[in-house]
């Protein structure tokens, strides 16, 4: 009988590597995005900026969701990663069941090819001026060597610019480009749509249209959507808003319909599995909180107060 693997004493090391991979992945269970401890840091000229210090963020399938932050919190570096552009220093990333830092590069072409579409702020970077809106549509799946039918027609009907597809892209508005970029994003049938500040350029009834697209393609087609963005409309918009502070998720903010149909948004403070939370800026100002605080137990909640001042002559 072959002995148990964890048991015995001669493991190799790649097993024993496989071994720790596993225990890691426990963290976020089979969730459709998994960040766990991630750390970036970003060396230049002998200075190290760390840009995201011990991210933990959970994702389900077909989720939307915004993710909102100061300038700087470190949302571009989280999406970077999640595209599959940049590879983080340390931690776990793990998309669709792929792991992110060691992904070979083949699985990596393939990965930002078929697994993940992406839409940027500049509609540069996401169209070819030169070809028309369906060529452009058409394209990812002529690279990936995908059969190409009739679905640039429909993905442009299904987003509301069908009317734009034999259109060059400087013939369209900055709505129905960016219309055309999630069609692009969705040709190769991505499980995950990346999107950073796509509605940044715009006006805010063309942003809404852009949105509303957004919604679209994850309610009709299931794909999982994050939305980087300062904009506070559009993070209205979501069931949920992950908010970043200094390179770590410090806030969520629930929305769901309440008993009378009305929209009730909730926020909460992200609480790490080893029990940090970050209490928000303006609340430790109001108060003076620095340094340490006070914690006590209460039945159902736990109280937190400014440290006592240094004991007076009374007692
Ligand atoms: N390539 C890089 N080299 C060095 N430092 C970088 C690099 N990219 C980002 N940073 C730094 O990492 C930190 C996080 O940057 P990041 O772009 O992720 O923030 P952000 O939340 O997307 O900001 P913004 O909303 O302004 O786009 C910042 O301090 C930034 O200066």
């Amino acid at each position: 009988m072959n002995p148990t693997p964890n048991l015995t004493p001669d493991l190799t090391l790649s097993e024993l590597e496989a071994e720790a991979t596993r225990k890691k992945a426990a963290f976020g269970g089979d969730a459709h995005i998994v960040c766990d401890n991630l750390v970036r840091i970003y060396k230049t000229e002998g200075v190290e900026v760390v840009a995201l210090q011990g991210l933990d963020l959970v994702v389900d399938k077909g989720e939307l969701i915004a993710v909102v932050g100061a300038s700087g919190s470190g949302k571009s570096t989280l999406l970077n990663i999640l595209s599959g552009l940049d590879v983080p220093t340390a931690g776990l990333a793990r998309v669709a069941g792929m792991d992110l830092l060691s992904m070979t590069a083949k699985d990596r072409l393939r990965y930002r090819r078929s697994v993940v579409g992406f839409i940027w702020q500049q509609t540069a970077r996401n169209l070819l001026p030169y070809l028309n809106a369906r060529e452009n549509v058409e394209l990812p799946m002529k690279l990936a060597g995908r059969a190409r039918g009739q679905r640039a027609s429909e993905l442009l009907d299904m987003l509301g610019v069908g009317d734009c597809a034999g259109r060059r892209i400087p013939e369209m508005s900055g709505g129905e480009q960016q219309r055309v970029a999630i069609a692009v994003a969705l040709a190769n049938e991505p499980q995950l749509i990346l999107a950073d500040e796509p509605t940044g350029e715009l006006d805010s009834e063309t942003s809404g249209q852009v949105f509303d697209a957004l919604r679209t393609a994850n309610r009709e087609l299931g794909v999982t959507v994050v939305i980087v963005t300062h904009d506070p409309l559009v993070s209205e918009q979501v069931d949920r808003t992950v908010g970043i502070r200094d390179g770590r998720t410090s806030s969520e903010t629930l929305r769901r319909e309440g008993a009378e149909g009305e929209i009730v948004a909730e926020e909460y403070a992200v609480l790490d599995r080893v029990g940090r939370l970050q209490l928000p800026r303006d609340f430790m100002n109001a108060l003076n909180m620095e340094r340490r605080v006070r914690l006590e137990l209460e039945s159902d909640h736990i109280g937190v107060w400014p440290a006592r001042e240094e004991p007076s002559d009374e007692q």
